[in-house]
Parts: structure tokens; sequence; C-alpha cells
């Protein structure tokens, strides 16, 4: 038997690394996404093919008529860690074991703040869990994803598992979500080309929360109830125009803020200005930072913003809220 499922990525909206500390966030599901095979094997091996990681590492050396490959596995063992979790726990959760071959594909950049590790967990688990006889309910995924997010990074708010394995758009707090009115979003996503790691970002911040509370603390104070207020536009009777003009500018504390935390880099403001300068009504950061993207709002502008974008370095992405979470998309039996 083989199941293909497939998970989307995400934008955080307003509210990343402040969600680590219960504050609540927004985020929406995007239409990028990462595809997971998975099939029974005749013997009880676990294997993981990832056609989109690189592992630094390798080294090739050649003699006459031989070639000689080395690899870190640490390193190798280390980048599938998301992937050995996420089958641990579906196989946990189904109370049976079994060999398997683990295959993935995805459209998602990797450690680049959209959501790449929500998505490959989510998928796996989607697809093992169904493999092995489970129903289990997307929000179960998510709670699953989440575990696997904690048990990677040793920390995670749980927002993108939930964001990957639902889908659509989402106000988050606490491991508990709503569904926000569906809106169209005029956005392009910037990015940078460079990655970041969310578990070393996330632990950087904590250093420094931990080191200068009375800093700390009423930025990710601020960041909170900016959520708060951003909620509020999005679900208030003002027309769209007003909307986003208010949203944008929540985006652009948002920002700030984010680089006052210190998961800002030089390519992502660059990015974030050269955005706004071409029009944007706002521009942030979006995900754990370190790298990875920034993302812009640009009604009736989005074109410019993605070529001021390419000018300043970066790689544009005009994409779509996508409404539909984690997805069985072939069970061949
Ligand atoms: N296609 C994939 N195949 C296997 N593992 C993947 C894949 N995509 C992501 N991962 C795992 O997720 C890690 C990156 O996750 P990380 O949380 O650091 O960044 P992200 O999820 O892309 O960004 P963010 O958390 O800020 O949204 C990779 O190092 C790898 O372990
Ligand atoms: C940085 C962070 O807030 C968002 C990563 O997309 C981490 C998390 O919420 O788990
Ligand atoms: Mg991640």
């Amino acid at each position: 038997m083989r199941v293909l499922a497939s998970a989307p990525a995400k934008i955080i909206l307003f509210g990343e690394h402040s969600v680590v500390y219960g504050k609540p966030a927004i985020a929406a599901a995007i239409n990028l996404r990462t595809y997971v095979e998975a099939e029974l094997r005749r013997d009880d091996r676990i294997r993981i093919e990832a056609h989109d990681i690189k592992v630094p590492g390798l080294t090739v050396s050649f003699s006459e008529n031989e070639i000689y490959f080395e690899s870190d596995y640490g390193k190798a063992a280390e980048v599938l860690s998301y992937v050995r979790q996420a089958i641990e726990l579906a196989m946990e959760e189904a109370g049976v074991r079994k060999g398997i071959n683990v295959s993935i594909t995805s459209q998602i950049p990797v450690g680049a703040g959209l959501g790449s590790s929500a998505a490959v967990a989510v998928a796996t688990i989607g697809a093992v869990s169904k493999l092995l006889g489970l129903e289990l309910t997307r929000e179960e995924v998510a709670k699953l994803g989440h575990k696997v997010e904690l048990l990677v990074q040793g920390a995670s708010s749980g927002i993108d598992p939930t964001v990957s394995a639902i889908g659509g758009f989402l106000y988050y707090e606490k491991g508990n979500f709503e569904h926000l009115p569906f809106m169209e979003l005029p956005i392009v996503v910037g990015y940078t080309g460079s990655s970041g790691s969310t578990k070393e970002l996330v632990a950087m911040v904590r250093r420094r929360y931990e080191s200068m509370p009375e800093l700390i603390v009423p930025i990710l104070n601020a960041m909170g109830k900016l959520v708060e207020k951003a909620k509020e536009v999005i679900t208030s009777e003002l027309d769209e125009e007003e909307k986003f003009a208010k949203l944008g500018e929540l985006m652009n504390i948002n920002h700030g803020l984010l680089d006052a935390l210190g998961v800002s880099t030089k390519k992502l403001s660059e990015l974030v200005y050269a955005a706004r300068t071409a029009g944007a009504l706002g521009a942030k950061i979006t995900g754990a930072g370190g790298g990875g993207c920034m993302y812009a709002l640009a009604p009736g502008k989005q074109r410019e913003v993605a070529t001021a974008i390419t000018i300043a370095g970066g790689t544009p992405m005009i994409t779509e809220i996508s409404r539909e979470g984690l997805r069985i998309e072939e069970v061949i039996k």
C-alpha cells in the first residue's frame, strides 16, 4: 500500500517570536506544498529519501578508476530529524511499527521562514498515519506536528504545524486557533536566498529575554497588542483600502520590533525597504528571520514591488492563501 499526502507552507502575517511566549499571532497557509509519499516495505527498515535537502560536508575523491564519497553523517541525521520524529510519533499513535519507505519532494524553500519544517512534519504524519490505518483529524495531526517541533527545536509555539495542517487564514494563541474571515491578500514574498535555523533563532531570542527581561518583555507585549489590533482591523467593517493601510502600518511596526529582537539581517532589511520604496503599504520579516523571507502588502503594486525585490538582490514570489491544509492526495492499495 502507498499513500501520498501534502501540506502547505505558511506566512506569519503578525506575531512571530512573541507567539512562542504565549502572545497571539496571525498566519496564513500559502500555495507552496511539501509532498510525502509513504509505502510499506517487506522488511522492518525505515528508509527516508529527501530530494530537496542538501547536506553540507559531502566529499568526493577519485583514484584511477574508483570514486569515494564521504558525508558528514551527523549533519545528515540532524537534517532529517523532523521527518524521523514525525514517523516515530505517527507509529506510536498507531501502536504499530512497520518497515516503510518515505519519499519527500517539496516546493518550499528550506529554512526560509515559510514553515518548511512544519509542512514536512504534517505531511509525513498525514501519510504515515493513513498508511498504518489510522484516521487522524487535521487538528490531531496539528498537535502531533507541534510535538515534532518541540522535540526537534526544544521550543515551538505550534502555529506553523497548525496552519499547515488546517490551512486558510488563522488567529492562533496558546494552542488554540480561530479562522479569520477569508480575504485576498495582495502580497509579495521576498526570499533573501539565505537560510536561518528556527531552533537557533528562537534560542537566541530566549537568551536575550533571560539576560534583559526589562527590555525584551515590553517588546513582546507590544507585539501581542499589535496582533490584537491587526485582528480588530481584519474583522472590522472598514473597506478593503482602509484595512490594507492600517495593516501595512502595523506590519512596519512589527518589523521594527523584530529588528529590535535581533532577528533581522542586512539583506532582509534591504528587501523590506526596497518594497516600501516601491509602494508597498507595509513590509516585514515573516517567520523566524536570520535570513529567509520578508513579505510586503502591496495592493495594486505587486509587480513594482516584485521588481524592486529583484533589483535589491532577492527572489520575489507572488503567492495566494491556500484554503486547504493537509491533503491526502492518493491512496494506492
Ligand atoms: N523537504 C524537506 N525534506 C526534509 N526535511 C525538511 C524539508 N524541508 C524542511 N525540512 C527540515 O526542516 C528544517 C528547516 O526548518 P526551520 O524551522 O529551521 O525553517 P523553516 O521551517 O523553513 O522556517 P520557519 O520555521 O521560520 O517558518 C531543515 O533543516 C530540515 O531539517
Ligand atoms: C519564530 C516562530 O515564532 C515562528 C516560526 O515560523 C517559532 C514558533 O512560533 O514556533
Ligand atoms: Mg520551521
